[in-house]
Order: structure tokens, then C-alpha cells, then sequence
């Protein structure tokens, strides 16, 4: 507060004067006064300090209400020594940095967000336009960068690369990304070049498969000190498969705890549809299926077959059944803008 720093009750004796960045004044006595301005450090003994508009002054002699302790910061107000103000693992935005400075700190350890890149294969799609019947439009690659966002990764870039293997390798050669996310080429068909180029490549394989559906054609490599993660070219089983590899290796990567999955309620019809779903696959297979909640209940979305993403629009999550899950679960989806 711009004013006067006081000591004991009025009537005050106005001895000098103290601004912003000066050093600490000369103690006052019961009875004196400086002018203070905002950020200045009281002087020792000062009990409070009094506005200007709450005071009233003539020549050197000062008269007001101030009561003990008034506009006067304290050290360690706001937090004490020791004290733990930010979790590790937390992901910092402007306003810790804000805290960090406000702390005096210099230097913080951190992960950097993992940058990510993504190659969409297939001599089939195109990335403009009203497709022709030979062709389908990429539905993959303009849902990366949202996905990528809102799980805590950088997205880069996007390259698509028709079903040409030598810019696929062109492209981890020149690699900046820490994960670069391949669409399509990734089944066993003869333009399925993902394997090969990264087996050739000396990449290292750590997932083949992946036992779910839709979306078990993904595929984990590790390559130096990245990761690629390969993602089916079906555009509901390519989001599955974000949510199932891509999703995790960001949270490692990026330092925060894997997601759990946590058993939900389930609409009825919904859930007959998810058993009867589970059973065909005998068990074998893990069912994702896009789902919202409606009045706290799990429902279908529809429209979820796995070249489809009408129904997922609608989605706030998959629901999860199948070998491992007890009962049905709900994982949601980071960028859905519904709340649950
Ligand atoms: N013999 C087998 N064939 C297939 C299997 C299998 O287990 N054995 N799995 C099927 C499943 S399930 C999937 S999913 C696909 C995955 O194949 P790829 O990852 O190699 O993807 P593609 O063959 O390139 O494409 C599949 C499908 O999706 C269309 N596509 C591709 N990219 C995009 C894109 N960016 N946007 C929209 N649509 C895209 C593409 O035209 C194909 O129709 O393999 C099955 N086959
Ligand atoms: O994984 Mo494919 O997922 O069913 O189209």
C-alpha cells in the first residue's frame, strides 16, 4: 500500500520516507511514521501501515485508524520453507514458471514434451478433395494432432507418403521426433511394408500385436532413442491403437502415471451388445468400444465398425471388456470436449 508505515497508535510523527528497491529504513519508534510505497520493506517496528486516503496529515504529524498488522506482506506468508507446492510429475504451465521465479528458483528438472511425427502410407489415400473409387480420404492424420495434444505430446508433422517404403525410411533417417506414429502398412498384405522397413532398418520390435479389437494389426518399436509406434490404417481401429500404445508411451515419456482402468456402470442394452461382442471372440480378444455416459450409465454410441468414426464423434471414451477387465470399464478420451 502506497501510505505511511506506522508504529504503536496515532498520533504519528512523519520522520522520512521509503520507496520500492531501497534498503531497509532505520527502526521506528512508538509514535513515528514513514511514508512507504507499495513494495517497499517496512522498517523494523513498524506495526501496520496506513493508506494515504485513510489518513490525515499536517506538515510533519499524522493521524488515522490502523489496525495491528494492516497491509504489511509477511515472509512466509504464502508458503513455508519445506514446504511441497507442486507434485513431481506435474505438467507445468505459465503459472508455475510464475511460482518457480516467485520462489527464486533458477533451474527446474524437467521432461520436455515428446515431440511426435506421423507417416500416412497407402497408395490409396488422399489428403484433399472428393475421393474417387479407387481412393478414400485420410480420416487418420487430421485427428493426430489433437490426439497427440491432448495426451501430452508435440505434434510436428505430417508426411504422407503414399506406398513408398524409401520415404518411410527417408523419414526415420532424418528423425527429430521422439515417437513417429506409421498409419496403415502394418497387416500382412504385400504393400504392408511397415515390418520390413523397420526390421531392415535394425529397429527393435517389442510389441507385434496387440490382442484387442478393433485395432490388433499395431505394432512398438524402438529405434536409437525413439519409439515408432505402428497404428492400423482403419480409422476406429487406428484410434484404438493410439489409445492403447501411443497413449501410454506419452505418459512414460512424458513422466506421469500410467492410466488405470476402473469398472463403470453400463447401460443394459450396451452391455448385452459388449458381452455378446466379448463372447464371439471367445475370450480371445479385448473389446474397445466407443462409448459416452449418459445419466452416469456407459451407452453405445453406434456406427463403430472399424473403417467408421461417425459413431466416435459422439464419444466421450471406450468401454473396455474382454480377458483382464473386471466387469466393463470405462477409459476416456483426453480430447473429448464433453465433461462425463
Ligand atoms: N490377412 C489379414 N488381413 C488383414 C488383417 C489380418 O489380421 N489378416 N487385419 C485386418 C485389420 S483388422 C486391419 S485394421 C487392417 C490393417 O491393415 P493396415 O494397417 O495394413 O492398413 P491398410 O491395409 O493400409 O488399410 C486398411 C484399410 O484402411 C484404409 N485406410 C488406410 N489408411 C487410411 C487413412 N489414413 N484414412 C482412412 N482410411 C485409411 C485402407 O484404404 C483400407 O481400407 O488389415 C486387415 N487385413
Ligand atoms: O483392427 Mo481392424 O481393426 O478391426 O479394422
Amino acid at each position: 500500500m502506497d501510505g505511511y508505515a506506522v508504529s504503536g497508535p496515532a498520533p504519528w510523527r512523519v520522520v522520512g520516507r521509503t520507496l520500492a528497491g531501497d534498503a531497509v529504513a532505520d527502526p521506528l519508534k512508538a509514535g513515528q511514521a514513514v511514508e512507504i510505497a507499495t513494495g517497499a520493506v517496512p522498517p523494523p517496528g513498524a506495526t501496520a501501515v496506513l493508506p494515504y486516503e485513510h489518513s490525515q496529515r499536517r506538515a510533519e504529524f499524522l493521524m488515522g485508524e490502523a489496525r495491528a498488522g494492516q497491509h504489511i506482506r509477511r515472509r512466509g506468508e504464502e508458503f513455508a520453507s519445506g514446504v511441497e507446492l507442486v507434485p513431481a510429475g506435474a505438467v507445468l504451465g505459465p503459472v508455475h514458471l510464475g511460482l518457480a521465479s516467485a520462489m527464486g528458483l533458477d533451474a527446474i528438472d524437467v521432461r520436455r514434451v515428446p515431440s511426435v511425427s506421423a507417416v500416412i502410407t497407402g497408395a490409396e489415400v488422399v489428403s484433399h478433395g472428393v475421393p474417387h473409387e479407387n481412393q478414400v480420404r485420410d480420416a487418420v492424420g487430421p485427428m493426430l494432432p489433437g490426439m497427440v495434444a491432448s495426451a501430452g505430446g508435440r505434434f510436428r508433422d505430417l508426411v504422407p507418403i503414399g506406398d513408398q517404403a524409401r520415404l518411410l525410411e527417408e523419414h526415420l533417417a532424418a528423425r527429430v521426433d521422439d515417437i513417429v506414429l506409421v498409419t496403415g502398412a502394418s497387416s500382412a498384405g504385400p504393400s504392408d511394408f511397415l515390418a520390413p522397413t523397420l526390421t531392415s532398418l535394425g529397429a527393435r520390435q517389442i510389441v507385434d500385436s496387440v490382442g484387442c479389437r478393433p485395432g490388433h494389426p499395431q505394432s512398438l518399436w524402438e529405434w536409437g532413442d525413439s519409439f515408432v509406434v505402428g497404428l492400423p490404417g482403419n480409422p476406429l481401429a487406428a484410434l484404438a491403437a493410439f489409445v492403447t500404445l501411443a497413449m501410454p508411451l506419452l505418459d512414460r515419456m512424458g513422466g506421469r502415471p500410467l492410466r488405470g482402468l476402473e469398472p463403470h456402470g453400463v447401460h443394459r442394452d450396451f452391455e448385452d451388445a459388449l458381452r455378446r461382442s466379448s463372447a464371439k471372440r471367445g475370450q480371445a480378444a479385448t473389446v474397445l468400444s466407443p462409448c459416452r455416459l449418459t445419466g452416469g450409465l456407459l451407452t453405445s454410441v453406434g456406427h463403430d465398425g472399424s473403417a467408421m468414426l461417425r459413431g466416435s464423434v459422439n464419444a466421450t471414451g471406450f468401454a473396455v471388456t474382454g480377458p483382464g477387465v473386471v466387469g466393463i470399464a470405462f477409459h476416456p478420451f483426453p480430447w473429448s470436449l464433453a465433461t462425463p
